[in-house]
């Protein structure tokens, strides 16, 4: 594409050399991988600074340059005052602007987000669409996956993976969308047609500086909508009633909004809910009618997530005894209250709870229905919010009967310190240290009687434990099977 073409996706810009008769077969963000006839865009990132490689890159053969500021460079450099921001413009404008014409759902909040997105897409593929579905789990077209490393990519392989959905018959695109993302500008380039608001608690108070940062970088995704290009299509934001920050949501978008909510009176609601240890029963009400729903995702927090993705589906004009079929058909999100093994005498959970909130609402989801001892074997990770970690450990020890306090992902902090600060200042003692998440695991199922529950917390569908940069081979779930089996055979 030309990149005078490119560029008129970009509001302002200086050129230090004419940008006319210059051709672009592909748009890099990373020095290391850029080959002939490329432009390399400049990105000052939080370990290093993307201008120190622009020599790399013409190396490599990059034919132009985009940076914040001038650079010593062979071939010409595009100056613009934010490269972030620029990217997410000229990746959609250099894929056609994907977006434009593939239907968009995003989804934020704190928690749930995943629970959602999967709920959406099993209800699109029930009425025989086929969905697109970005997030913490992977990418996935259709059925095949493809593997991600953050819930939100960055704006260049976002606007490639729109156009790669719309190339394979994609008909609605469903996304996790982080405050990462929004605050970084990762999603400026993206026309949601939805965005949903699942929930606000305490997460991400290392990149954020408080709560009220936080919450503004949620706002944008509803700020934004409707915002990037000229369209006749109606936008929703579906936004939980419930939460105490649905009025600044609801007022962050000048789209139509769709409230949900189980106590505050909202358009989409659940009555007469039933909970158990084996399924939901609820009375879904929508503008469009009521419907009985029953499913086998536990606890009232899935509840709230099945009246977001109901919500969206309404939205999307999708019948509702569709919306039942798909709750009906899906036994669970992988690493979402996921159990290990049914035969045995005592349950055991893999759960990805990993913020203060959700561990509150899955442990008194369990305590709900425990018949005898609950276990919880949690950690926090490293290198992350450090005020979770005595509030984490504090929700552990006001529901469980004993826990495990062990390590999450350390990544570069001293393991060790990270459950100091999980458990200096606990006024109650009944839980074990081990640092070792595999002892931990094991010592927990070593220590479960009949009828006794186990909960494993924090890591969910992750089949790794990063220490330090390295990320080592681990499943909870693997993990905790092998721990039965040892039991088992003794
Ligand atoms: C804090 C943060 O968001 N960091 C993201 C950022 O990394 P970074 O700023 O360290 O990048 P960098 O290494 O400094 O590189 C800067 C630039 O130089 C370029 N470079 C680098 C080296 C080189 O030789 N040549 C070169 O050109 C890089 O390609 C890049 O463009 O850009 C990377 C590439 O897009 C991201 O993978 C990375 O996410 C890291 C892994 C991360 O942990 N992010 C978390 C905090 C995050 O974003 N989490 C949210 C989810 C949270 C939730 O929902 O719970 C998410 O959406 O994943
Ligand atoms: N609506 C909800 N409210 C509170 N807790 C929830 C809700 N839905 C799920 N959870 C809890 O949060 C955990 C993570 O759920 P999920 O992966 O769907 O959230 P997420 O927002 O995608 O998280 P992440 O920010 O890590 O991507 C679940 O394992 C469960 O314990
Ligand atoms: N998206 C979240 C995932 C946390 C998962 C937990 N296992 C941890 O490593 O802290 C984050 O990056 O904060
Ligand atoms: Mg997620």
């Amino acid at each position: 594409m030309e990149l005078k073409k490119i560029l008129s996706a970009l509001s302002f810009y200086k050129a230090t050399a004419t940008v006319e008769n210059i051709n672009i077969n592909n748009i890099e963000v990373d020095s290391r991988h850029v080959k002939a006839d490329n432009l390399f865009v400049c990105i000052k990132g939080f370990t290093v600074d993307g201008h120190d490689f622009v020599q790399m890159a013409i190396d490599n053969g990059a034919v132009a340059i985009i940076a914040e500021k001038e650079v010593a460079s062979s071939v010409p450099t595009i100056i613009v005052p934010d490269t972030s921001r620029a990217i997410a413009m000229i990746a959609a404008a250099f894929y056609d602007f994907p977006t434009k014409k593939l239907p968009l759902i995003g989804v934020t909040g704190t928690n749930g987000k995943t629970t959602v997105t999967y709920l959406l897409e099993s209800i699109f593929n029930q009425y025989n669409k086929k969905t697109g579905v970005i997030g913490t789990i992977q990418m996935k077209i259709g059925q095949q996956a493809y593997p991600v490393s953050n819930t939100t990519p960055d704006a260049l392989f976002l606007q490639k993976t729109f156009q790669q959905m719309l190339d394979e018959g994609v008909s609605t695109g469903i996304m996790e969308v982080s405050s990462h993302a929004l605050d970084l500008g990762r999603v400026y380039g993206c026309d949601f047609d939805i965005a949903v608001f699942t929930n606000l608690s305490q997460d991400h108070l290392d990149y954020h500086k408080d709560m009220a940062d936080y919450v503004r970088a949620k706002s944008l995704l509803f700020a934004q909508l409707g915002n990037t290009y000229t369209t006749d299509k109606k936008k929703y934001a579906i936004i939980n009633i419930d939460d105490p920050e649905h009025d600044l949501l609801k007022r962050s978008t000048a789209q139509h909004v769709l409230t949900y909510g189980c106590e505050n009176q909202a358009q989409v609601m659940a009555e007469n809910i039933e909970l158990d240890a084996s399924s939901t029963n609820f009375l879904l009400t929508t503008p469009v009618g009521s419907i009985k729903i029953t499913s086998k995702l536990i606890g009232k927090f899935n509840v709230y997530n099945m009246l977001a993705a109901s919500a969206a589906a309404i939205a999307s004009k999708i019948p509702l005894t569709v919306i039942k079929e798909a709750f009906e058909n899906i036994a669970g999100v992988s690493g979402r209250f996921e159990p290990v093994a049914i035969e045995e005498p005592f349950a055991t959970i893999v759960d990805y709870a990993h913020t203060p909130d959700s561990l509150d609402n899955i442990l008194q989801t369990i305590k709900g229905f425990a018949k005898k001892k609950v276990y919880v074997v949690v950690g926090c990770g490293g290198d992350r919010d450090k005020t979770k970690r005595p509030l984490m450990s504090e929700i552990a020890l006001k529901y469980a009967d004993h826990a495990i306090f062990t390590s999450d992902n350390p990544r570069t902090e001293d393991p060790q310190a990270i459950l100091d600060d999980m458990i200096n200042g606990l006024n109650k003692d009944e839980f074990d240290v081990i640092i070792d998440r595999k002892e931990a695991i094991f010592h927990a199922i070593e220590l479960a009687k009949k009828d006794d529950i186990i909960l494993i917390a924090g890591k969910g569908h992750e089949t790794y434990q990063q220490i330090g940069q390295i990320k080592y081979e681990f499943d909870d779930r693997k993990i905790a099977l092998e721990a039965i089996k040892v039991k088992e055979n003794r």
